[in-house]
């Protein structure tokens, strides 16, 4: 399908904005009125500088305030038709009107409208009308599609607009009852579910579709199903995009489209990712003393580059000698299909990164992450250039998942990337308090919960109530049931693969921290042995943040003297403790009971003041 654009999306001048929607491949804009009248080209100009650029002009807008009035603004709309024709635009967007002048009279609006669409035919130019969702008489697009039908004028018809469809939660189901050729232009947003007043909503928090919590593919197949022709166009009004780079933010509505279309077209995800691989950290000797006392061994060495293979249980870490401080620079995601996986990335503008290798290493296809963090998409034959002498049985089972936080600027970036091209399923969104600002923070994984993935559920008739903690002084063996939890190895299903992005605050710099999760069977006995060997690798905990506990749950008292945190929920509980941070990275190590599904983020700002107060 044709793709298109409202100019208000991205940021820049009107010639700026142009550029990058054009780099991004989009067939055409919406030219948002504003962005015009700011302009020093003149209408030619803008419509040459379009047409060198392979852009079509789709649609002119808004014009406001002018069906239902007392008396009609001819005069207005005959100089913005003249405009129009100027700039090559053929269709108007005409959006409900909000005066409170406005009439409620259909009949009334009507018959302005059909004046409105003879006057426009005599440019050559239509008129679509759009609900908007806080229009004072007309708010709901079955209603504009009444008044539209009533002045039956061929150069009028409607604009169908999911944001003010979805978020007033109306049914687009009623979409398919209105003529393919009536519905004159479809402009797409998304938006994060937030319970706020809609225009305040609409204006600062619409994002690309895949990025909010709206189901747009379900709609734009009410489109479709009209016999809708015209073209995908995405109007955005969003704070962070107006500031954003806009080549950058250009390209990503893109994706957007483009993951879009596929999921209409119901293929289902070629190749969602079975577990992690790897974690690959930037090397230090402080890195390979914490590592070493939380039980990782060496075991084995790649042939061309300076990068070692540590290990323990299932939990793979890459420690790469190239870096200064310990950062995160990739993820080796376990992928049934790594050449599909990276064409799948490549249809949605994540092409392969070029990569040295020598000719005897395994082929290893890597993509880069809005924040930079490389991803691997990894059979097993990798492993077979670090020559491995075998694993290192300890306390640690695998890797529960990985945290990376996104520049503030780039977080719906980083999310609809996830989903799309490693087709990871977002959970809500959180905001967490820290001292000095609010953390959002949104986990996302490859099922929602753990009875969904085969080999993954928690074994029946073993209620929560029922383990360690709950229970104090009855030690829950490892290996039990209880302790293996959805992301456990399973048969046929693999893991669940979990990610946690958080939003940096503004000011945090350009130095986000990432930390990766490790899993274990034992918490306690792992957290006891730590704190009598290496108490100063552990995050202290304060003793409020325990009287809190105890009066919530009662738990056994030595969470408070080991220092570990606690979480439950309706399915589980949830251990966890945080080693200090070295450079950008620290890790967790969590113990999952019965079927948690969560990653302890009630506990999140405890941590967040410990870290400010240990000088991160
Ligand atoms: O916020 C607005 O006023 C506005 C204007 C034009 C549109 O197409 C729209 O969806 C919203
Ligand atoms: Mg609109």
């Amino acid at each position: 399908m044709r793709t298109s654009i409202a100019t208000v999306s991205v940021s820049g001048t009107l010639p700026e904005k142009l550029a990058a929607i054009a780099a991004a491949g989009f067939d055409g804009v919406e030219i948002f009125e504003n962005d015009l009248l700011a302009c020093p080209l003149s209408p030619e100009e803008v419509r040459l500088r379009a047409a060198d650029l392979g852009l079509s002009i789709d649609l002119y807008q808004p014009f406001r305030d002018f069906e239902a009035m007392p008396v009609p603004d001819l005069r207005r709309a005959a100089h913005k038709f003249q405009v129009m024709e100027r700039l090559g635009a053929d269709t108007l967007l005409v959006c409900s009107n909000v005066s409170p002048a406005a009439i409620d009279d259909d009949e009334l609006a009507a018959a302005q409208l059909r004046s409105l669409a003879e006057l426009a035919a005599e440019h050559g130019v239509r008129i679509a009308y759009e609900a908007l969702a806080w229009g004072r008489h007309v708010d709901d697009y079955l209603h504009a599609w009444r008044i539209v039908r009533m002045a039956d004028h061929p150069n009028l018809g409607t604009c169908l607009d999911s944001f003010h469809i979805l978020s007033r939660g109306s049914d687009p189901i009623g979409i398919e009852a209105i003529p393919g050729e009536k519905i004159f232009f479809l402009q797409l947003a998304d938006a994060p579910l937030l319970a706020m007043d809609v225009l305040q909503w609409s204006r600062h928090y619409r994002c690309f579709p895949g990025q909010g919590g709206f189901d747009l593919t379900g709609l734009v197949g009410n489109v479709l199903n009209a016999g809708y022709t015209g073209p995908l166009s995405l109007e955005v009004f969003n704070d962070h995009f107006r500031q954003a780079d806009a080549a950058r933010t250009a390209r990503d509505g893109m994706r957007s489209l483009i993951a879009l279309q596929q999921a209409l077209g119901r293929t289902a995800h070629p190749a969602v990712p079975t577990g992690y691989a790897f974690a690959e950290i930037a090397d230090t000797d402080a890195l390979r003393g914490v590592l070493t006392a939380l039980g990782f061994a060496p075991t084995g060495a790649h042939p061309s580059k300076p990068v070692q293979l540590w290990q323990q249980g299932d939990a793979r870490l890459l420690l790469n000698a190239t870096g200064d401080d310990p950062a995160l620079i990739s993820l080796g995601l376990d992928s049934p299909d790594p050449a599909r996986a990276a064409e799948h990335a490549g249809s949605l503008l994540s092409p392969v990164l070029p990569r040295e290798r020598a000719p005897e290493e395994a082929p290893l296809d890597a993509i880069a992450a809005p924040d930079g963090t490389e991803i691997f998409f990894c059979g097993t034959e990798w492993r077979g250039d670090f020559a491995p002498g075998g694993t290192v049985a300890g306390p640690i089972t695998h890797i529960d998942h990985v945290a990376l936080t996104q520049p503030w600027h780039h977080f719906d970036e980083a999310a609809l990337f996830y989903r799309s091209v490693l087709g990871l399923r977002p959970q809500e969104s959180l905001e967490l308090p820290d001292p000095y600002g609010l953390l959002r923070s949104m986990a996302m994984s490859t099922a929602p919960g753990a009875s969904t993935v085969p080999g993954t559920s928690t074994a029946p008739g073993m209620p929560a109530a029922s383990t360690a903690l709950g229970t104090p002084g009855v030690p829950t063996a490892p290996g039990t049931p209880a302790a293996s939890g959805p992301g456990a190895a399973g048969g046929s299903g693999g893991r669940v693969l979990r990610l946690v992005l958080n939003l940096a605050r503004v000011g945090a710099g350009d130095v986000p921290w990432q930390h990766i999760a490790l899993a274990c069977d034992d918490l306690l006995a792992t957290a006891r042995r730590l704190r009598a060997e290496h108490p100063e690798l552990l995050l202290p905990i304060p003793g409020n943040y325990y009287d809190d506990l105890e009066a919530r749950h009662d738990v056994d008292p030595c969470l408070r003297e080991l220092g570990v945190l606690y979480d439950r929920d309706a399915d589980g509980e949830f251990l966890h403790l945080y080693t200090v941070t070295l450079g950008r990275v620290f890790f967790e190590i969590v113990q999952r009971i019965g079927g948690y599904r969560g990653y302890g983020a009630v506990n999140a700002p405890i941590r967040l003041a410990v870290q400010h107060a240990d000088g991160h």
